[in-house]
């Protein structure tokens, strides 16, 4: 394996696993590369990963270049453009050709994305970046300049499971100086030590990602917990009460939402009359997956959540049976099913960032064949909100981790991803709504996709499933108030899509649902990545709908196929 592919392949499993690069490439054993001219152009590719994805988006060379992944992509446009040496492989080599035949657009990206960041040279440009820590080591604020664009924070919960965010406020953060606004915390030459308190989720703050608190006692501690704001909207919007009763997580790991959940449990108990806070609730928290099983529990430990969290470990959600006596007190739902990761900028892995190129990002095309038929077709997410949606009777082929885009995403091949995604994440929905005593149910996605969105959503508040037990979808007016105060909300022209491709069954306003969904956009002031939410609820129990499902029997709502297929679903297989 070449240096680069094994630079991709640290990139990658540093972004999946959030571990550090420099244990990832002197703890393993058997790589072919000098270690320190891999860790090397490893680091420096992370670093530059923010401004590199953005010139590869933009340049479109991975929509041409079929054989490149947006990593190797990543690491040979480092070494073309920013390493003295230039990439270590003969000019006739496939990868180094691959990269240097587009160098001219490369560069004229480099150009611009340099000039937006207000730096006047490369050398400047450099510095900029330099800023940025890598595996805890600590930013050199003499290099700060000035960035005048925004740039995403790193946002912390903190976990008030373990401690308060007073407490932090005296303790982890007492030398920092609160600002008003985010823009205050991500640019400007400060030296970084700035919070923001966040005006939408209590308890989290927003600081520089030039600072690490990964290296600090009270994250170790499990008191401050790295979590995107966006990944924060699922349980505050969910809000379980212990009146309510119990709480499902149907896909837990690796178990920030189930933490968070656990915290705002243990404060509405805290809130609520005492007779209320001596009704301990449990959340149940699922998940399928053998390895992030572990995670999970790891996660809930260090947290400390085991008393109140119970967890299901290699267990698929919809191989539970709803009306088990197990889950009779179980009032709420959070489901945060696997999708295509297109939201994501970046993981927080102990210090680094790792960018990659969206390879299905549309900006100005190359002049190829396949650039002028995205650009005709308008491929970007918000055009595809008016493009019919796909059918729910898609044939099940299997995605069911976080698979980033790849170069390899032809239209069709994303279009078919797509629809097995939105048909396993509607199948999961469903299965939600089934649990006899639940009244309230979130549905997430890191996805920007409306096909994972607007889309399921639509489709399962039409599904019998929904209708016959009461579900709607969770008003903007109904919801907490830093949800309902969120401004971003979900696209009404990708609701009306699946009205039009698939008819009104039952009683749905198209607006209002739109309204009750929240998006959020990575890349905009706000900070956050791309995250979609919505919120459903219902007035009465199973018990309490029976009459009025036997009444729309009556009007001829009907189940389809594909709802009462459902018990013979088993998951995906491993096929993608
Ligand atoms: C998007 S991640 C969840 C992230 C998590 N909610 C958090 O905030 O930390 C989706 C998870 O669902 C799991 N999963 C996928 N299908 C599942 C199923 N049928 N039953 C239970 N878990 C499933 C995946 O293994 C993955 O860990």
């Amino acid at each position: 394996m070449s240096l680069y592919h094994e630079a991709a392949s640290v990139l990658n499993t540093a972004r999946k696993d959030q571990v550090s690069l420099k244990s990832l490439v002197y703890s393993k054993k058997g790589w072919k590369s000098d270690l320190k001219t891999l860790f090397a152009l490893s680091t420096e590719a992370a670093k530059w990963s923010e401004v590199l994805s953005e010139v590869l988006e933009r340049s479109g060379v991975l929509r041409v270049e079929k054989t490149l992944t947006p990593t190797l992509a990543l690491v040979l446009t480092h070494d073309l453009f920013l390493s003295k040496r230039g990439i270590a492989l003969p000019a006739t080599h496939g990868l180094h050709a691959s990269v240097a035949r587009h160098k001219a657009r490369i560069s004229a990206e480099l150009t611009k994305a340099r000039l937006r960041r207000g730096c006047a040279t490369l050398e400047a440009l450099r510095a900029s970046v330099n800023q940025q820590p890598i595996d805890g080591a600590p930013a050199d604020d003499q290099n700060l300049t000035a960035a005048p664009i925004s740039k995403p924070p790193r946002w912390v919960r903190i976990n008030t499971l373990q401690t308060t965010l007073k407490e932090q406020l005296k303790s982890t953060f007492a030398e920092y100086e609160q600002v008003a606004s985010l823009s205050d915390v991500t640019n400007g030459s400060h030296g970084g030590k700035r919070l923001h308190i966040d005006e939408h989720i209590p308890n989290l703050i927003a600081i520089s990602t030039t600072i690490d608190l990964t290296t600090g006692k009270a994250y170790k501690q499990g008191q401050l917990i790295l979590q995107d704001k966006a990944s924060c909207f699922p349980a505050y919007l969910l809000n379980p009460k212990p009146a309510d009763g119990d709480v499902v997580d149907a896909c837990a790991a690796p178990g920030n939402k189930t933490t968070h959940l656990a915290a705002i449990l243990q404060d509405n108990s805290t809130a609520a009359a005492p007779s209320n806070a001596k009704r301990e609730r449990k959340i149940i928290a699922c998940e399928k997956d053998a390895t992030r099983s572990l995670t999970l529990q790891k996660m809930i430990k260090l947290a400390g959540g085991e008393r109140v969290i119970s967890v299901k470990a290699k267990q698929d959600f919809m191989k539970l049976d709803p009306t088990a006596k197990e889950f009779a007190n179980v009032a709420a739902l959070l489901l945060d099913p696997s999708c295509s990761g297109s939201g994501i900028v970046g993981r927080d892995e102990g210090g680094v960032t790792v960018h990659l190129p969206d390879a299905t990002a549309v900006h100005d095309p190359p002049s190829t064949k396949a650039g002028r038929k995205r650009k005709r077709g308008g491929n970007d997410a918000k055009s595809q909100a008016f493009a019919k949606p796909p059918s729910v009777e898609v044939p099940l082929a299997g995605e069911e981790e976080e698979p980033l885009p790849t170069a390899e995403d032809t239209e069709a091949k994303l279009h078919t991803r797509l629809m097995n995604l939105s048909t396993f994440q509607l199948r999961l929905l469903q299965r939600s709504m089934a649990f006899p005593a639940a009244k309230k149910i979130t549905y997430s996605t890191c996805s920007i996709h409306p096909e994972e969105n607007e889309h399921v959503v639509m489709k399962a508040l039409q599904s019998s499933s929904a209708v016959e037990r009461g579900w709607r979808i969770m008003k903007r007016s109904e919801q907490v108030e830093g949800m309902r105060k969120w401004e971003r909300r979900g696209w009404v022209e990708a609701c009306q899509a699946v009205v039009d491709a698939e008819g009104v069954k039952g009683r749905v306003d198209v607006r209002e649902v739109a309204e009750g969904c929240i998006r959020c956009e990575k890349g905009s002031g706000e900070g956050t990545m791309g995250f979609f939410v919505a919120g459903f609820v219902r007035d009465g129990t199973d018990a309490q709908q029976v009459n009025v499902s036997g009444k729309q029997a009556k009007e001829g709502i009907v189940t389809t196929a594909d709802e009462e297929e459902d018990e013979e679903w088993g998951g995906f297989g491993d096929e993608a």
